[in-house]
């Protein structure tokens, strides 16, 4: 099996409750399904910096403050990643695809209408069980 591609994963979390979501683009690796904004770490970034870069590259919101979400390990055919997965609880900015991609604000309890990739799943479970309050 090829190397672990490690992620960076964020649950945008608005002071309603609501949770911030993005439709892949369709070219891409799990292309047209939602996902939690993020992507790769890159050499010599913390998981931390590489996740305020991709949320900034892709919604254009600037995170203020992170924290601990989960980390889930998922092997899919043609590749395993490490979805290094924070909340982020504060931010600055009006969330929207940079990259022309759909974004959504959703309830939590609303998670299981989107199709996202297979590892998210178990993000989703972690979302309903350690919401913060
Ligand atoms: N961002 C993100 N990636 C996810 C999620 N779930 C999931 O399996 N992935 C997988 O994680 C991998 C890396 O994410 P990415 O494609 O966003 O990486 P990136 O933004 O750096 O993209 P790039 O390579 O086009 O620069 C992809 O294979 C993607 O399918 C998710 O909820 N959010
Ligand atoms: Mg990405």
């Amino acid at each position: 099996m090829s190397k672990v591609v490690h992620v960076a994963v964020g649950v945008v979390l608005r002071a309603d409750g609501r949770i911030l979501i993005a439709r892949r683009p369709d070219h891409l690796h799990m292309g047209g399904r939602w996902e939690f904004p993020g992507g790769k770490v890159e050499a010599g970034e913390t998981v931390q910096q590489a996740l305020a870069r991709e949320l900034h590259e892709e919604v254009a919101i600037d995170v203020k403050s992170l924290r601990p979400l989960t980390e889930i390990r998922h092997e899919y055919p043609e590749k395993t990643v490490l979805l290094d997965t924070w909340w982020v609880t504060e931010f600055e900015g009006e969330a929207h695809g940079r990259e022309g991609q759909e974004t959504a604000w959703v309830a939590v309890s609303e998670l299981t209408d989107y199709q996202f990739p297979d590892a998210n799943l178990v993000i989703i479970e972690a979302i309903q069980a350690n919401r913060p309050v």
